[in-house]
Protein backbone atom coordinates (compact mmCIF):
# COMPACT_ATOMS: atom_id res chain seq x y z
CA UNK A 1 0.00 0.00 0.00
CA UNK A 2 1.55 3.47 -1.03
CA UNK A 3 1.02 5.03 2.70
CA UNK A 4 3.51 8.34 3.69
CA UNK A 5 5.27 5.42 5.79
CA UNK A 6 5.88 3.41 2.24
CA UNK A 7 7.21 6.18 0.22
CA UNK A 8 9.38 7.96 3.10
CA UNK A 9 11.37 4.38 3.40
CA UNK A 10 12.02 4.04 -0.30
CA UNK A 11 14.17 7.40 -0.52
CA UNK A 12 15.62 5.90 2.67
CA UNK A 13 16.79 3.08 1.37
CA UNK A 14 17.71 4.85 -1.88
CA UNK A 15 20.18 7.59 0.19
CA UNK A 16 21.54 4.61 2.26
CA UNK A 17 22.52 2.60 -1.04
CA UNK A 18 24.59 5.57 -2.18
CA UNK A 19 26.32 5.64 1.67
CA UNK A 20 27.15 1.68 1.47
CA UNK A 21 29.05 2.37 -1.89
CA UNK A 22 31.05 5.32 -0.67
CA UNK A 23 31.41 3.59 3.09
CA UNK A 24 31.16 -0.24 2.75
CA UNK A 25 32.13 -1.03 6.40
CA UNK A 26 30.92 1.13 9.35
CA UNK A 27 33.83 0.93 11.88
CA UNK A 28 31.57 1.18 15.19
CA UNK A 29 34.85 0.27 17.13
CA UNK A 30 36.00 3.97 16.73
CA UNK A 31 32.48 5.45 18.02
CA UNK A 32 32.68 7.95 20.99
CA UNK A 33 31.15 5.65 24.34
CA UNK A 34 27.91 5.25 24.55
CA UNK A 35 25.76 6.91 27.05
CA UNK A 36 23.62 5.63 29.55
CA UNK A 37 20.19 6.53 28.31
CA UNK A 38 18.08 4.73 29.71
CA UNK A 39 19.81 5.19 33.44
CA UNK A 40 19.29 9.40 31.94
CA UNK A 41 15.49 8.22 31.53
CA UNK A 42 15.17 6.80 34.53
CA UNK A 43 16.86 9.19 37.36
CA UNK A 44 14.62 12.10 35.47
CA UNK A 45 11.42 12.44 37.26
CA UNK A 46 10.09 13.49 33.78
CA UNK A 47 12.33 12.86 30.68
CA UNK A 48 12.50 15.66 27.65
CA UNK A 49 13.87 14.82 24.43
CA UNK A 50 14.16 17.94 22.61
CA UNK A 51 14.07 17.12 18.75
CA UNK A 52 16.35 19.23 16.04
CA UNK A 53 13.92 19.06 13.44
CA UNK A 54 14.05 21.04 10.66
CA UNK A 55 10.94 19.94 8.17
CA UNK A 56 8.52 17.28 8.44
CA UNK A 57 6.45 16.09 6.14
CA UNK A 58 3.34 17.37 7.21
CA UNK A 59 4.09 21.26 7.57
CA UNK A 60 7.34 21.49 5.17
CA UNK A 61 10.18 24.16 6.40
CA UNK A 62 9.26 24.45 10.23
CA UNK A 63 12.81 26.46 10.95
CA UNK A 64 16.08 28.01 9.64
CA UNK A 65 18.54 26.22 11.62
CA UNK A 66 21.81 27.33 11.34
CA UNK A 67 23.89 25.97 14.04
CA UNK A 68 22.42 22.52 14.89
CA UNK A 69 25.03 22.24 17.76
CA UNK A 70 23.88 25.44 19.38
CA UNK A 71 20.31 24.33 19.38
CA UNK A 72 21.49 21.22 21.13
CA UNK A 73 23.63 23.10 23.46
CA UNK A 74 20.42 25.32 24.45
CA UNK A 75 18.27 22.58 24.54
CA UNK A 76 20.74 20.80 27.13
CA UNK A 77 21.13 24.16 29.61
CA UNK A 78 17.24 23.95 29.62
CA UNK A 79 17.40 20.93 31.37
CA UNK A 80 16.71 18.39 28.22
CA UNK A 81 17.33 14.92 29.30
CA UNK A 82 18.23 13.38 25.61
CA UNK A 83 18.13 15.00 22.27
CA UNK A 84 16.94 13.87 18.84
CA UNK A 85 18.69 14.58 15.78
CA UNK A 86 16.47 13.84 12.68
CA UNK A 87 18.74 12.59 9.78
CA UNK A 88 16.12 11.61 7.35
CA UNK A 89 17.28 13.96 4.48
CA UNK A 90 14.21 14.05 1.81
CA UNK A 91 11.46 14.89 4.03
CA UNK A 92 12.78 16.40 7.28
CA UNK A 93 16.12 17.68 5.73
CA UNK A 94 18.37 16.27 8.31
CA UNK A 95 21.79 14.30 8.10
CA UNK A 96 24.73 12.26 9.35
CA UNK A 97 26.66 16.06 9.65
CA UNK A 98 23.77 17.66 11.86
CA UNK A 99 24.25 13.96 14.46
CA UNK A 100 28.23 14.79 14.03
CA UNK A 101 28.08 18.49 15.23
CA UNK A 102 25.24 18.04 18.11
CA UNK A 103 27.68 15.18 19.45
CA UNK A 104 30.51 16.99 19.07
CA UNK A 105 28.98 19.97 21.77
CA UNK A 106 26.47 17.93 24.38
CA UNK A 107 27.04 15.39 26.35
CA UNK A 108 23.94 14.08 27.43
CA UNK A 109 22.48 11.01 25.35
CA UNK A 110 21.16 11.47 21.32
CA UNK A 111 18.82 9.76 19.61
CA UNK A 112 19.53 9.01 15.83
CA UNK A 113 15.86 9.54 14.76
CA UNK A 114 15.22 8.37 10.94
CA UNK A 115 13.74 4.99 9.20
CA UNK A 116 15.78 2.53 10.39
CA UNK A 117 15.29 -0.57 8.15
CA UNK A 118 18.68 -2.13 7.25
CA UNK A 119 21.46 -3.21 9.82
CA UNK A 120 24.23 -0.81 8.58
CA UNK A 121 22.03 2.23 9.72
CA UNK A 122 22.30 1.22 13.40
CA UNK A 123 26.03 0.58 12.92
CA UNK A 124 26.26 4.16 11.66
CA UNK A 125 23.87 5.27 14.24
CA UNK A 126 26.70 4.30 17.25
CA UNK A 127 29.46 5.58 14.32
CA UNK A 128 28.54 8.80 14.47
CA UNK A 129 28.13 8.62 18.26
CA UNK A 130 24.41 8.08 18.76
CA UNK A 131 23.54 6.42 22.20
CA UNK A 132 19.95 5.92 21.29
CA UNK A 133 18.15 4.87 18.44
CA UNK A 134 14.65 4.81 17.00
CA UNK A 135 12.51 1.78 16.05
CA UNK A 136 9.27 2.13 13.97
CA UNK A 137 7.07 -0.78 14.76
CA UNK A 138 4.98 0.08 11.62
CA UNK A 139 8.09 -0.05 9.48
CA UNK A 140 9.71 -3.55 10.19
CA UNK A 141 8.39 -6.73 10.33
CA UNK A 142 9.11 -9.24 13.62
CA UNK A 143 12.13 -10.99 12.40
CA UNK A 144 13.84 -7.23 11.32
CA UNK A 145 12.68 -5.66 14.27
CA UNK A 146 14.09 -8.21 16.93
CA UNK A 147 17.19 -8.28 14.85
CA UNK A 148 17.82 -4.47 14.69
CA UNK A 149 16.93 -4.52 18.49
CA UNK A 150 19.51 -7.09 19.37
CA UNK A 151 22.41 -5.16 17.32
CA UNK A 152 21.46 -2.02 18.69
CA UNK A 153 21.73 -3.90 22.21
CA UNK A 154 24.87 -5.84 21.73
CA UNK A 155 26.33 -2.34 20.85
CA UNK A 156 25.05 -0.83 23.89
CA UNK A 157 22.95 1.64 23.00
CA UNK A 158 19.20 1.89 24.44
CA UNK A 159 15.99 1.45 21.94
CA UNK A 160 13.08 3.57 21.40
CA UNK A 161 10.42 1.36 20.17
CA UNK A 162 7.52 3.65 18.57
CA UNK A 163 3.84 2.21 17.83
CA UNK A 164 0.92 4.02 16.96
CA UNK A 165 -2.03 1.47 17.97
CA UNK A 166 -2.64 -1.33 19.60
CA UNK A 167 -1.62 -4.16 17.89
CA UNK A 168 1.96 -2.25 17.40
CA UNK A 169 2.07 -1.61 21.03
CA UNK A 170 1.44 -5.33 21.90
CA UNK A 171 4.39 -6.38 19.67
CA UNK A 172 6.58 -3.92 21.18
CA UNK A 173 6.13 -5.03 24.55
CA UNK A 174 6.24 -8.88 23.26
CA UNK A 175 9.57 -7.96 22.01
CA UNK A 176 10.90 -6.90 25.38
CA UNK A 177 11.70 -3.29 24.95
CA UNK A 178 12.15 -1.00 27.69
CA UNK A 179 11.33 1.98 26.31
CA UNK A 180 8.28 2.79 23.98
CA UNK A 181 7.56 5.76 22.25
CA UNK A 182 3.40 6.17 21.48
CA UNK A 183 3.45 8.19 18.88
CA UNK A 184 0.66 10.36 18.44
CA UNK A 185 0.73 11.45 14.77
CA UNK A 186 -1.42 8.97 12.16
CA UNK A 187 1.13 7.45 10.02
CA UNK A 188 -1.52 7.96 6.88
CA UNK A 189 -3.80 11.07 7.36
CA UNK A 190 -0.76 12.93 9.80
CA UNK A 191 -2.81 14.24 11.68
CA UNK A 192 -2.25 14.48 15.67
CA UNK A 193 -4.88 12.39 17.84
CA UNK A 194 -3.68 13.31 21.27
CA UNK A 195 -6.21 10.28 22.31
CA UNK A 196 -4.19 7.46 20.86
CA UNK A 197 -1.46 7.89 23.82
CA UNK A 198 -4.56 7.55 26.73
CA UNK A 199 -5.49 4.75 24.97
CA UNK A 200 -2.35 2.77 24.25
CA UNK A 201 -0.93 3.26 27.68
CA UNK A 202 -2.64 0.78 29.52
CA UNK A 203 -1.36 -1.89 27.64
CA UNK A 204 2.56 -0.99 28.52
CA UNK A 205 3.84 -2.39 31.68
CA UNK A 206 4.68 0.48 34.17
CA UNK A 207 7.99 -0.68 34.07
CA UNK A 208 8.97 0.22 31.16
CA UNK A 209 9.83 3.37 30.03
CA UNK A 210 6.71 5.10 28.19
CA UNK A 211 7.01 8.47 25.84
CA UNK A 212 4.48 10.31 24.68
CA UNK A 213 5.65 11.67 20.95
CA UNK A 214 4.42 14.60 18.67
CA UNK A 215 2.01 17.64 19.35
CA UNK A 216 3.18 18.47 22.72
CA UNK A 217 3.04 22.79 22.82
CA UNK A 218 3.76 23.18 26.50
CA UNK A 219 3.57 21.97 29.92
CA UNK A 220 -0.43 21.44 30.19
CA UNK A 221 0.48 18.64 27.49
CA UNK A 222 3.35 17.20 29.45
CA UNK A 223 1.12 17.38 32.78
CA UNK A 224 -1.54 14.99 30.77
CA UNK A 225 0.77 12.60 29.49
CA UNK A 226 2.37 12.45 32.53
CA UNK A 227 -0.56 11.83 34.43
CA UNK A 228 -1.47 9.00 31.79
CA UNK A 229 2.10 7.08 32.52
CA UNK A 230 4.90 8.82 30.15
CA UNK A 231 8.07 8.97 31.66
CA UNK A 232 9.30 11.21 28.93
CA UNK A 233 8.15 13.13 26.51
CA UNK A 234 9.62 13.95 22.71
CA UNK A 235 9.44 17.13 21.43
CA UNK A 236 9.77 19.01 17.95
CA UNK A 237 7.89 21.65 16.46
CA UNK A 238 7.07 23.76 19.74
CA UNK A 239 10.94 23.88 20.24
CA UNK A 240 12.49 24.81 17.46
CA UNK A 241 9.44 27.42 16.20
CA UNK A 242 9.64 28.73 19.73
CA UNK A 243 12.81 31.24 19.53
CA UNK A 244 13.99 30.95 23.16
CA UNK A 245 14.57 27.00 22.91
CA UNK A 246 16.57 26.90 26.33
CA UNK A 247 13.89 28.52 28.49
CA UNK A 248 11.41 26.67 25.96
CA UNK A 249 12.35 23.12 27.43
CA UNK A 250 12.24 24.47 30.99
CA UNK A 251 9.29 25.82 30.40
CA UNK A 252 7.98 21.75 29.51
CA UNK A 253 9.40 20.71 32.42
CA UNK A 254 6.98 23.12 34.52
CA UNK A 255 9.79 24.78 35.84
CA UNK A 256 10.46 28.74 35.51
CA UNK A 257 12.59 30.02 32.73
O1 LIG B 1 7.34 18.03 16.07
P1 LIG B 1 6.50 17.31 17.08
O2 LIG B 1 5.04 17.31 16.75
O3 LIG B 1 6.80 17.78 18.49
O4 LIG B 1 6.93 15.75 17.01
C1 LIG B 1 8.22 15.33 17.43
C2 LIG B 1 8.39 13.82 17.13
O5 LIG B 1 7.42 13.11 17.85
C3 LIG B 1 8.26 13.54 15.64
O6 LIG B 1 9.26 14.25 14.99
C4 LIG B 1 8.38 12.06 15.32
C5 LIG B 1 7.95 11.04 16.08
N1 LIG B 1 8.24 9.86 15.50
C6 LIG B 1 8.85 10.08 14.35
C7 LIG B 1 9.37 9.18 13.41
C8 LIG B 1 10.01 9.69 12.33
C9 LIG B 1 10.12 11.07 12.14
C10 LIG B 1 9.62 11.97 13.06
C11 LIG B 1 8.98 11.48 14.18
Amino acid sequence: MGTVLDSIIEGVRADLAVRRVQIPVVDVTAAPSVRDAFGAFEKAGLGVIAEVKRASPSKGALAQITDPAALAQQYAEGGATAISVLTEQRRFNGSLADLDAVRARVDIPILRKDFMVDAYQIDEARAHGADIVLLIVAALDDALLRDLYQQARDLGMTVLVEVHDEAEAERAVHLGARVIGVNSRNLKTLDVDPGVFARLAPMIPDDMIKVAESGITGPADVARYQQLGARAVLVGEALVRSGDPRSAVSTLMGRAA
